[in-house]
């Protein structure tokens, strides 16, 4: 165990300064080794090498039940304490979409799979999602999957097939709403937007990537805009554009783009007839588009329930933040875009306000962008980047997710153990410390019934802390009890027992959850055995094992020692 949290490792590896990647923009820092694979994850490893999945198939006695091989290990070796907390979610891009790719990061810690349907075409988002789905039937993992849009926000379009383009200072470029034929000419990017060239204006500052490169608007000559490079750097294809006036980001006609736009309807088509588990929207400005997504998946899913997912990433987003929130299933802080629009040194502050307030409200919270961003290129983090995963444990935000470093890095699995070493050590460090974060939950209950539940999951999780129990155990329908007990964040884990695969793959997104799938009756006693003796005989409890037991179609809370 020890040796997978560790960072003190032996000497920094030696890296050749003669092979740069083409996204080498700096000199190279002397980093830490990462440490190697836990031991658990090598095990799933060699089974699958034999050609046998004995590790990771769900074993005879266990028939009834599922729970995947990596929490099974991990319960197995470490005990209750030492799970996961924090989940992880792996953008998937070229570098990660083979089946086995998908495999090793299932067995790494991902709990959710993300395509972004700014990239890509549907034939390729489709192999992969059932790719992940084909993973979970055969290796009874519980992956999720999300689904992006892409928004209508303005950006570049794909330089002509180039991976990218460098910019130099003082280079005039065109930035152009003509359709070329490619190549394209030379310094000549596309814009998405019709109305760019109209929109801005001599003077302008025109920021990619919310700043990474920078350019001033110096003429424009009809669907034309000429722009002298101000910041050099490296323009990547279908780069976010922002312009800016007089230090204010302008936002002309393109505020009245759509959220959704046609594509993106298109899209959301797609995902719903795929079965992806979230959906999350881009660039949203109000509850209205959530509420307005949320009752069309209703009509067109019946059986399905997919969550929506408000990406906040626009200033629009933080000024009607409560009511997206409340009317949203959860909440991205996109800290890419957003970063483009707000000042880069609001955006810490932010991303502390919107955990809080999801935690508040009871919605999921992810943290994403950047949080690994030169393991795109290297091996290893830097220290600033494991700070700033550390915080978003800290402030124990639900997921944390990664972007460029799994969909198209060197290194995504190496990202992914650094995720998930970072959240353990920091877990364990609460532990340790006996640390409880205090946070004022306010009432969330819509009804007295809702009101029962919440006041049963507000004292199971107290009691859970007092008594040092070892787990909470509860039995859900439709997961809402178990993310109202993943809100009081409890020193144990909490077992979540549903009999719906969805309902399953959806809890991987929050705190603490551990979903298994049991068929379960309205007989508390009987699933209580059941469980019991299913469990045990995995190993996964043991007799003596002090558990808080809660169901959400009894309202019931009971406190027992596994018999
Ligand atoms: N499906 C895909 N196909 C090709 N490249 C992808 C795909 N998904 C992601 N990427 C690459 O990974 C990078 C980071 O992903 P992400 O942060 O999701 O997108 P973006 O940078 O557009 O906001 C993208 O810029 C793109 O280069
Ligand atoms: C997660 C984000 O959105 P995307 O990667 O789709 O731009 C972001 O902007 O931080
Ligand atoms: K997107
Ligand atoms: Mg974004």
């Amino acid at each position: 165990m020890a040796q997978s949290l560790n960072f003190l490792a032996p000497p920094p590896p030696i890296r050749s300064l003669l092979s740069p990647s083409p996204l080498l923009l700096r000199p190279l820092p002397s980093r830490l080794r990462l440490p190697s694979l836990p031991r658990r994850a090598i095990l799933c490893r060699a089974s699958a090498d034999n050609g046998s999945t004995a590790a990771i198939a769900p074993s005879p006695a266990a028939a009834g039940i599922d729970v995947d091989a990596v929490t099974e290990a991990e319960l197995k070796e470490n005990g209750f304490r030492s799970t996961r907390r924090t989940k992880l979610i792996c953008t998937i891009g070229p570098a990660t979409c083979a089946p086995e790719q998908l495999e090793a990061l299932a067995v790494g810690g991902m709990n959710v799979a993300r395509v972004n349907m700014c990239h890509g075409t549907h034939e390729w988002h489709r192999g992969v999602i059932r790719a992940v789905r084909r993973l979970n039937d055969e290796k009874g993992f519980a992956v999720a999957v999300m689904m992006d849009t892409e928004g209508s926000e303005i950006h570049m379009g794909d330089l002509g097939g180039a991976p990218s383009a460098k910019a130099e200072d003082g280079e005039v470029w065109t930035f152009s709403v003509r359709a070329f034929n490619s190549p394209l000419p030379d310094r000549t990017i596309n814009v998405n937007y019709d109305g760019f060239a109209e929109d801005v204006r001599v003077g302008d500052d025109l920021l990619v990537d919310g700043g990474m490169v920078r350019f001033e608007v110096i003429e424009k000559l009809g669907p034309d805009v000429k722009c002298r490079c101000t910041d050099p750097g490296l323009l990547l294809p279908r780069a976010n554009l922002t312009f800016w006036r007089d230090g204010s980001l302008v936002r002309e006609r393109n505020a009245m783009l759509p959220t959704i736009s046609s594509k993106d309807w298109l899209d959301i088509d797609f995902g719903i007839a795929e079965g992806v588990d979230f959906i999350s929207v881009s660039f949203v400005k109000s509850a209205e588009v959530i509420n307005h997504l949320k009752s069309y998946i209703a009509a067109r899913s019946r059986n399905s329930d997919i969550a929506v997912i408000a990406k906040i990433e626009s200033a629009d987003s933080l000024k009607n933040l409560e009511e997206i929130i409340r009317a949203s299933d959860g909440a991205m802080v996109a800290r890419g875009d957003l970063g483009a629009q707000i000042p880069l040194e609001l955006v810490p502050s932010a991303q502390q306000k919107i955990v809080k307030l999801c935690r508040q409200l009871n919605k999921p919270v992810i943290v994403a962008s950047q949080l690994l961003e030169s393991m795109i290129e290297y091996p290893t983090p830097t220290r600033a980047e494991v700070a700033d995963v550390s915080e978003a444990v800290r402030q124990r935000s639900d997921a944390l997710m990664l972007s460029g470093e799994s969909a198209m890095g060197q290194f995504p699995e190496k990202a992914l153990t650094v995720l998930r070493t970072v959240s353990l050590r920091i877990e364990r460090w609460w532990r340790e410390e006996k640390h409880h974060e205090a946070m004022e939950l306010p009432d969330v209950a819509s009804s007295f019934s809702a009101k029962i539940s919440e006041e049963i999951c507000n004292s199971a999780a107290k009691m859970a802390n007092d008594l040092e129990v070892d787990a909470l155990f509860v039995y859900t329908k439709t997961g809402h009890m178990a993310s109202l007990l993943s809100r009081c964040r409890p020193d144990c884990p909490i077992f979540a027992f549903t009999s719906s695969t969805s309902v399953r793959r959806r809890l991987n997104l929050q705190w603490g959850l551990i979903p298994f799938r049991l068929s379960c009756s309205d007989d508390m006693e009987s699933n209580l055995n059941r469980t019991f003796s299913l469990l045990k005989a995995r190993g996964m409890i043991r007799s003596g094992d002090l558990v808080i037991a809660l169901s959400d179609t009894l309202q019931s809370i009971q406190v027992m020692n596994v018999p």
